[in-house]
C-alpha cells in the first residue's frame, strides 16, 4: 500500500483565499448581537457587498451540520435560544421523521463583528450522497464553506467528496472539527487526517461542539475573516441565478436567487433567459430563516422572488433572470445532476392521475434532481418514469408525495439505465447510432436481436478502519467491484478506490458496508460511464400472470440468485390470500425459481369478542382503506411497498 503523502494532491496552504485568522482575539460578547426584532427591521440591501459572506456548511452524514446551523442562528439572534431548538432548518416532515437533511436550507442573518454589521447567508446542506445535488447547487451561491468533521468519527467518504467539490470551485474552506465534547473525540488525530488528505494546516482547524455551543462564535469570525465577499457589482445590470424553488398553494412559484450583479426591485419587469418568459416582480424577500419581505435585493445577496409564474416548468434550475429593459448576458448556469435510478410511478387508479400529476409537478420544482418523462403500462395505465439519484432519494420523494400533497402512488421496481445495441444498428461508440437506453425492463428487446449490452458503473470511495479491511474487501468483490487503489490515511484507516456496476450498489450496499464494519466504514460514489456486460431480463409471474412492475434487468451471473430471492421475498411480503399463489421467476422461456404463498383469510375482526358494532366497523373501515393501497394483479392484491421491498437483499 502506498503511503498517503504520495496522494496529497493539493497543498492547501497555497490557496490565496485562505487567509490567516487570529480569531481568538475577536471573540465578542453576546450582548453585541442583534435580536430577532432588530434583524427583521434591518434593511438588508444597505449592507455593502464587502460585508456579505455567503457560505455553506458541508459534511458527511450526521457530522452535525444542522446542529451547528442551530447554534449559529441562536448566536446571531435569528432564533431564540431554546433547548428545544433541534435541527430547526430541517423543516420537512420527512427530515424530522428520518432525522436526516434532504433539502438544502438557507438563512440570511446579520452579525455584528468588531462594530460592523455583516450579512451572512448560511446554507445548511444534506450529507447523504443521494442528495449531493443539493450541495452542488448551494455552492453556486457561495464563496466559502465550513467543512465540518466529526472529531470522533474522523474523515469519512462524503467529507472527501465534499472537500473536492468545494475545492475545485475555488471556494474558501474552513475546516471545523465538531463533537469535541464526546469522550472519544480525537481532534488532534482528525486534524492530522485533514493535513494528510487535503494539506490543511493544523493551526487553521477550528474545534467546536455544536451541541454545547463551544467555539461556534469562532466559526462565525473565521467565516468573516477567511471567506471572501461576493465578486458582485451593484452598478451593473441585473444578473440573478436561480438555485432553488418551491411552490406555495396561494402564492405560486418561489425562486431562490443569488444576485450576481445589479439590483432587483418589486415591480421590475424581468426576463427568465432560458425559459424565455417575462414576468413582473410581485414580491421579494429574504429567509431569516422565516420569510422577511424586502423591497429590493442587491448584488451579493441571496433572496426569493415571486412573479405570478403560472407554468411551474418555467423555473429551470440555474436559469438567469435579467431586467427586460436592460438585459445582461445569461450566467453559465448550474451542472445538471444525472439520475441514476429509475422507477415507474403510477396513480392507484386512473381517476387519481390529475392529483398525482400536480403533486409531481410541484414536488419536482422543489427537488430538481428528479427527472420526469411520461410513461404508460398496459397494467397500470398512464403514469411517469422518474429518475432519482439513489434509492433513498426515491423513497424520500414518494414519502414527500404522500405527506406534502396527499398523493398516493404505485412505484415499480427501481432499475438503472442499461444500453443495448440491436442487430443492424450502429456501434454504441458511434454517437447518434440507434442504441437503446433501457431504464424500463418492459422495453428490454428480444435477446436474439441484441448485439451488444452495456451497464453503468461508478467510481466509489470507501474509508474503513483497517481492522475491517478483510470483510469490506470481500463485500466489494461479492458486488463485482474492481479495486483501483488503497492508501492509508493515518495509522489505522484505509481509503479504497473501487469501480462497481451501479446496479450492485444502489440498493443495499451502504447498509451491508455499515454492518460488516460495525458502522465505521463510509462510502461515496460518482458516475463513471458504461462497460460491456451480459444482461438478462427476469420476469415475475403470480399464478401464471406476469407482473410487469416486478420485472428487472440483471447481470446474467445474478439471475438465478435474484430470481430465487425475489420469489422468497414475495412469499414474505405479499399478504396471504384465500387461495394458493404460485410465484415464479422466468428468464426467456425458462423458469429459474419457484415458490408458493399459502392460502389464508385475514379476519381483522377475529380478535373481537361480543357485539361492539362501532369497533367492528372501525376495523373494517381501516381494512378498506388499507386495500386502497393495494395493486390488483388478476385477483391477487399486492401492497405498494412490494416494489421497493423486493429489491432489498
Ligand atoms: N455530542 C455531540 N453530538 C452532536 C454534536 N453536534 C451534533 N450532534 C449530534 O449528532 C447527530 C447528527 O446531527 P445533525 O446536526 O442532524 O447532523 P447533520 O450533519 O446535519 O446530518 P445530515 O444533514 O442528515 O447529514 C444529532 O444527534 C446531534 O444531536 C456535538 O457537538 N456533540
Amino acid at each position: 500500500m502506498k503511503i498517503l503523502k504520495e496522494i496529497v494532491i493539493f497543498n492547501f496552504r497555497h490557496r490565496t483565499v485562505f487567509k490567516k485568522c487570529p480569531f481568538n482575539l475577536y471573540y465578542r460578547s453576546m450582548s453585541s448581537l442583534k435580536n430577532a426584532e432588530e434583524i427583521s427591521s434591518l434593511r438588508f440591501a444597505e449592507i455593502p457587498v464587502e460585508n456579505i459572506r455567503n457560505f455553506s456548511i458541508i459534511a458527511h452524514v450526521d457530522h452535525g451540520k444542522s446542529t451547528l446551523a442551530d447554534r449559529i442562528l441562536e448566536i446571531t439572534g435569528a432564533i431564540k435560544k431554546n433547548v428545544e431548538n433541534k435541527q430547526v432548518l430541517d423543516r420537512l416532515q420527512v427530515e424530522r421523521e428520518r432525522g436526516i437533511t434532504v433539502k438544502a436550507q438557507s438563512a440570511s442573518i446579520i452579525y455584528n463583528y468588531k462594530g460592523t454589521d455583516y450579512l451572512l447567508n448560511l446554507i445548511d446542506t444534506p450529507g447523504h450522497v443521494d442528495f449531493s445535488n443539493e450541495v452542488s447547487r448551494s455552492l453556486a451561491a457561495c464563496q466559502g464553506v465550513v467543512l465540518l468533521v466529526d472529531a470522533n468519527q474522523g474523515v469519512q467518504a462524503q467529507t472527501v467528496a465534499n472537500f473536492y467539490l468545494a475545492f475545485t470551485q475555488e471556494l474558501a474552506v474552513i475546516p471545523v472539527l465538531n463533537k469535541i465534547d464526546l469522550k472519544n473525540a480525537d481532534p488532534d488525530g482528525v486534524a492530522i487526517q485533514l493535513q494528510n488528505l487535503f494539506g490543511i494546516d493544523k493551526k487553521d482547524v477550528l474545534k467546536v461542539s455544536a451541541k454545547v455551543g463551544t467555539g461556534v462564535a469562532e466559526v462565525l469570525h473565521a467565516v468573516i475573516e477567511r471567506v471572501p465577499h461576493p465578486p458582485a457589482n451593484r452598478l451593473l445590470p441585473l444578473q440573478a441565478i436561480l438555485f432553488d424553488s418551491w411552490h406555495d398553494r396561494f402564492r405560486g412559484v418561489f425562486g431562490l436567487f443569488y444576485i450576481a450583479n445589479g439590483k432587483i426591485s418589486v415591480g421590475d419587469n424581468i426576463r427568465w433567459v432560458n425559459a424565455q418568459k417575462e414576468y413582473q416582480v410581485k414580491s421579494l424577500g429574504v429567509l431569516t430563516p422565516e420569510e422577511l419581505p424586502v423591497s429590493e435585493l442587491a448584488a451579493g445577496q441571496v433572496g426569493f422572488v415571486t412573479c405570478n409564474m403560472r407554468d411551474r416548468k418555467d423555473a429551470i434550475m440555474g436559469d438567469t433572470v435579467v431586467l427586460t429593459e436592460n438585459p445582461a448576458e445569461a450566467l453559465p448556469g448550474l451542472m445538471k445532476s444525472k439520475p441514476m435510478v429509475f422507477a415507474g410511478v403510477y396513480p392507484l387508479d386512473q381517476s387519481q392521475h390529475p392529483l398525482l400529476r400536480s403533486a409531481i409537478e410541484r414536488l419536482t420544482l422543489n427537488d430538481s434532481a428528479v427527472s420526469v418523462i411520461i410513461d404508460s403500462s398496459p397494467a397500470l395505465g398512464q403514469g411517469w418514469r422518474l429518475g432519482f439519484l439513489g434509492l433513498l432519494h426515491l423513497e424520500v420523494f414518494s414519502q414527500r408525495l404522500e405527506q406534502e400533497y396527499g398523493a398516493h402512488a404505485i412505484l415499480t421496481t427501481p432499475n438503472v439505465t442499461y444500453k443495448v445495441v440491436i442487430k443492424g444498428s450502429k456501434n454504441i461508440s458511434a454517437l447518434g447510432g440507434s442504441e437503446l437506453h433501457i431504464s424500463n425492463p418492459a422495453t428490454f428487446p428480444d435477446p436474439n436481436i441484441i448485439t451488444e449490452m452495456y451497464e453503468p458503473i461508478v467510481k466509489a470511495t470507501i474509508i474503513t478502519p483497517d481492522t475491517y479491511l478483510g470483510s469490506v474487501l470481500s463485500l466489494c468483490m461479492e458486488r463485482r467491484g474492481q479495486q483501483e487503489t488503497a492508501v492509508n490515511i493515518d495509522n489505522s484507516r484505509v481509503l479504497l478506490k473501487f469501480t462497481f456496476p451501479l446496479s450492485e450498489i444502489i440498493v443495499d450496499f451502504h447498509d451491508r458496508l455499515k454492518s460488516v464494519s460495525s458502522g465505521f466504514a463510509s462510502f461515496d460514489y460518482e458516475d463513471a460511464g458504461y462497460i460491456p456486460s451480459n444482461l438478462v431480463k427476469i420476469a415475475i409471474l403470480l399464478n401464471g400472470i406476469e407482473v410487469e412492475e416486478l420485472s428487472s434487468i440483471v447481470h446474467s451471473s445474478r439471475a438465478v440468485d435474484l430470481g430465487k430471492r425475489m420469489c422468497h421475498k414475495l412469499v414474505e411480503i405479499v399478504p396471504r390470500q384465500q387461495f394458493q399463489i404460485a410465484v415464479q421467476a422466468k428468464v426467456g422461456g425458462k423458469i429459474i425459481a419457484r415458490d408458493n404463498i399459502k392460502p389464508y383469510r385475514k379476519d381483522v375482526t377475529a380478535k373481537l369478542y361480543g357485539g361492539d358494532v362501532t369497533r367492528r366497523m372501525k376495523l373494517l373501515k381501516r381494512q378498506a382503506e388499507g386495500k386502497k393501497k393495494l395493486r390488483m394483479i388478476g385477483n391477487i392484491a399486492l401492497p405498494r411497498e412490494t416494489f421497493i421491498e423486493i429489491l432489498k437483499r
